[in-house]
């Protein structure tokens, strides 16, 4: 099983083996080290060698807030029968605990900012970590990496396989945020936003129904305090200056596969089988429970 904190074996250019035990929080802690970072950070060539980890995926999901991200990885998560792992839930569980980072996070987060590298890894490497102990392997990451640090990091540490880059028409993006709702209770996430882009400039219509609730959670729906229309202009912005470079980072190393939602669940999710070749997987139908 390899997850990110295992022990990893880098061969340096003086081609004798190093065994180093490093957590993927001390990368980001230990720059003078011979981890992956400071070897990229001196270009230095780097070879990893990974434990076999079965049939377990490490995929990422890239897109902007709203694309749906969460959507798609959680079915995937399901048919693959691996963790989907939400750097926005972490934050968000650390904000609603009262932690030390709590009121931090709180401003950052609320002001439609990024939380420094260094908090955020180490809340994917506790998360990682815990799962490990659970026996857990392989993942979809959702919301990480964002920057380009992270994504050095993430290729310093393991081997990612493959990179959905969810894309979505950009007048459809700010009323997806702005009608997500999650059930105070259990957690569902819904969104009531009925989006119907008439054809037009040669442009076709795209049509998106609403994903209500069912009756025992409508009326405990909230909103994230992080989606109101002056905060998500501000993450849409933030995405495009400090994201989409990740994007190019992927694509370079020939990791990237764009998809572009032709419209709601229904007419995306068969589409994103086929993209991925999944569309004969016997799971596939239990995937969204
Ligand atoms: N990889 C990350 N790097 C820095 N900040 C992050 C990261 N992931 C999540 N966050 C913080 O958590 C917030 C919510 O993230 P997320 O739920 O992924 O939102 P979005 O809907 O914008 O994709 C972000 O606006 C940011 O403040």
């Amino acid at each position: 099983m390899a997850v990110i904190s295992r022990i990893l074996r880098f061969r340096p250019i003086t081609s004798c083996y190093y065994s180093v035990s490093r957590t993927f929080s001390s990368v980001v802690r230990s720059e003078t080290d011979l981890t992956a970072a400071s070897l990229l950070a001196q270009n230095k060539p780097l070879s990893l060698r990974r434990e076999p980890r079965g049939e377990s995926v490490q995929w990422v999901f890239l897109g902007c807030p709203g694309v749906g991200k969460g959507t798609y990885a959680s079915r995937l998560s399901n048919l693959l029968h691996v963790p989907h792992i939400a750097t926005g839930d972490l934050v968000r569980e650390e904000l609603s605990s009262s932690g030390p980072l709590a009121s931090q996070l709180a401003d950052i987060v609320n002001q439609g900012k990024l939380v420094s590298d260094e908090i955020i890894i180490n809340l994917l490497s506790r998360r990682l970590e815990a799962g490990e102990a659970k026996g857990e392997s392989g993942f979809i990451l959702d919301g990480f990496p964002r920057t380009i640090r992270q994504a050095e990091i993430l290729e310093g540490v393991t081997n990612i396989d493959l990179v959905i880059n969810l894309k979505l028409r950009e007048e459809a993006l700010l009323a997806k945020c702005l009608g997500r709702r999650i059930c105070s209770e259990c957690g569902g996430n819904y969104n009531v936003a009925c989006i119907d882009i008439k054809d037009g400039n040669g442009s076709p219509g795209m049509y998106m129904a609403p994903l209500l609730p069912p009756p025992h959670c409508a009326s405990k729906l909230i909103t994230r305090s992080d989606d109101t229309e002056v905060v998500v202009k501000e993450r849409l912005r933030i995405y495009n200056e400090m994201s989409q470079p990740v994007e190019e980072f992927y694509r370079i190393r020939g990791k990237l596969l764009e998809f572009e939602l032709p419209g709601g669940i229904p007419e995306s999710w068969p589409k994103l089988l086929q993209a991925l070749n999944l569309e004969d997987h016997e799971d596939k139908r239990s995937a969204a429970a």
